[in-house]
């Protein structure tokens, strides 16, 4: 039994939201807690600062939210020396990293399988200063993101990801960049680099035999051309491992470490948000973080 835990929910949103979220994940939590703190963030970034403020003070954090709130509370968090367990409660549109562990995307559900689940410790990947948790990408990536109409969010989720991912095929241009994966060194034309811990990107698992997130490896994606070839592809893949890396659009390595240069500087999305840019040094941090994960 946890002695101390933080909630963090998000205090701008809607309030009848907020309320009916509260009730149900203090009900399912507060009776498994010696003690359950409640606090609202009131702005971005909020997350992180009380993770990395007040992080230590308990044994375990729940965020309810989804991959941006993550982002925040695992940049808190990675900076401590004895870092709280992080249990994810879904509350965002995508919640990638909560569906790569497995956790049910109902609230209630997810409360009540986490309150009775393990407790993992995670890889989490850096790049330059900043961590992540799901992935990094640049190219296709980063300018879906970009283009997702809030509104649309909103409304239809994942489909209006989709869509514009759709548009953005059409219209981006290769980019010439050079790749350093561990000791290979690979000099190309893409459409978009994925530097991936987790294996959900836009509520899809990656159609991909990915490793696991405790390995210390990451899995890096480099999508050679936009277009019906790489849909083509892309639908039809099984396996990574399937994929002979001379002929087709999509080429798969492993690595722990990991440089990006572009010609250009380039926006780069980390776990669904944009503020980085290249060039950029990734490493894996071998197990960095503990994880409240579903029993099975
Ligand atoms: N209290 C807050 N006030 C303002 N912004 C916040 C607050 N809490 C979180 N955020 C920011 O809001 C953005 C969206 O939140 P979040 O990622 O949780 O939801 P989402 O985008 O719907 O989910 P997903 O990334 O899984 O699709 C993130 O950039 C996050 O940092």
């Amino acid at each position: 039994m946890f002695k101390r835990a933080l909630l963090l929910i998000n205090g701008n949103s809607e309030q009848a939201d907020k309320q009916k979220s509260l009730e149900t994940v203090s009900g399912v939590i507060g009776s498994r807690v010696k003690e359950l703190v409640i606090f609202q963030t009131q702005y971005k970034g909020h997350t992180e600062a009380v993770c990395y403020e007040h992080g230590h003070e308990y044994d375990v954090i729940f965020v309810l939210g989804g991959d941006g709130t993550l982002h925040e509370c695992v940049n808190g968090t990675a900076l401590l020396k004895e870092p709280p367990v992080i249990g994810i409660l879904p509350g965002g549109t995508c919640n990638d990293f909560s569906r790569s562990l497995g956790i049910p995307q109902s609230i209630k559900r997810a409360a009540e399988s986490l309150i009775t689940g393990d407790v993992q410790y995670l890889d989490i990947g850096r790049a330059n200063d900043r961590y992540f948790a799901n992935f990094y990408g640049i190219g296709l990536i980063a300018e879906t993101s970009g283009n997702i109409n809030e509104n649309l969010k909103n409304v239809v989720g994942k489909v209006s990801y989709y869509i514009s991912a759709l548009q953005t095929v059409h219209q981006i241009k290769p980019f010439p960049f050079m790749l350093q994966a561990d000791d290979e060194t690979i000099q190309d034309e893409a459409v978009m680099v994925l530097i991936t811990n987790g294996n959900y990107i836009g509520t899809n698992q990656l159609p991909f035999q990915t490793g696991e997130m405790n390995d210390g490896i990451f899995d890096v994606f480099v999508i050679r051309e936009g277009g019906q070839a790489l849909l083509r592809e892309y639908i039809n893949a099984k396996t990574a491992f399937s994929f002979e890396n001379d002929q087709t659009s999509i080429q798969h390595y492993q690595a722990t470490e990991v440089r990006l240069e572009t010609q250009e500087s380039m926006d780069a999305d980390s776990d669904g948000e944009i503020y980085m840019k290249t060039p950029v040094f990734i490493q894996n941090f071998y197990k960095k973080l503990p994880f409240l994960v579903p029993y099975v």
